[in-house]
């Protein structure tokens, strides 16, 4: 994996930042006292109770914490998929609440890879037609696109699957292919939400291996939420939320 991996990476990322950027010292993320709940009256839930944590730029961060702790919530918030009632996200240095709808699209399609426990993938279309959806809709030149869609599909071992369709494939498999669409257009932050949830524990194990390897090659930061303690220590940190706080770190 190794060679693909650097043949994916060329020499302009590197784990620490992307050189010229000025953010060098800056956390790929930093969160501030974010609230966030759902429901009014009796119904309502708070879901996130003043969260801060900074994640540094180059590091694999788990988020560990029990089925309702609001790791979903807190992903949403940190990926500009929902906007904190209170508190706030910057993202590569920029401030989340200073963007509008189109800012955040910009943001989601340019700088975030995210990866679902559902993997998320388009049924009709083959693996290597899933990964190379986010370079069309970024109008990537075809021959670029297919150059870049082999590379990843390389980095992930899936090289002799690219014609197969999600329904043809094992769940590890489509999670590698999920982690290989979420790579494609050289996010710097990848987002994954329960990424081994419906895989059985060794794959599992192999799913947050390859989450590793692409941090160290690819020089993406990534936050990985994941009930699982057994992936935990392949993190460089861990943070543990519970009820809607952050408890340990
Ligand atoms: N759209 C929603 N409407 C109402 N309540 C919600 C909504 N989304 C989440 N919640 C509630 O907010 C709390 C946190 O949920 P969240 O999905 O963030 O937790 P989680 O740690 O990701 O859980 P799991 O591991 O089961 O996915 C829970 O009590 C949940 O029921």
């Amino acid at each position: 994996m190794t060679d693909s991996a650097e043949r994916a990476t060329g020499p302009a990322a590197a784990p620490g930042g992307r050189g010229g950027t000025g953010l060098a010292e800056t956390p790929m993320v930093r969160a501030e006292n974010l609230h966030r709940s759902y429901g009014t009256g009796s119904t309502r839930v708070e879901a996130l109770r003043g969260v801060g944590f900074e994640v540094p730029r180059g590091e694999l961060v788990a988020l560990k914490g029990r089925s309702g702790s609001g790791k979903t919530t807190l992903l949403n918030l940190v990926g500009g998929l929902d906007t904190p009632d209170e508190g706030r996200v910057t993202v590569d240095g920029t401030d989340l609440s200073g963007l509008d709808e189109q800012g955040l699209l910009r943001l989601r399609r340019d700088s975030i890879g995210f990866v679902f426990q559902s993997y998320g993938l388009i049924p009709i279309l083959t693996a290597a037609e899933n990964v190379g959806v986010p370079l069309r809709l970024r109008g990537t030149d075809p021959r670029e696109r297919e150059e870049r869609v082999a590379l990843l599909l390389s980095l992930v071992g899936l090289t002799d699957h690219a014609a197969q369709r999600p329904g043809e494939l094992s769940g590890g498999q489509c999670q590698r292919v999920a982690i290989a669409r979420a790579l494609a257009n050289r996010p710097v932050l990848l987002i994954a939400d329960e990424p081994t949830g419906q895989l059985d524990a060794e794959t599992g194990l192999a799913m947050m291996e390859l989450l590793r390897a692409v941090v160290r090659s690819e020089g993406v930061t990534a936050l990985v939420a994941t009930h699982d303690t057994q992936l935990l220590d392949l993190a460089d940190r861990v943070l543990e939320l519970s009820d809607g706080t952050i408890t340990g770190s």
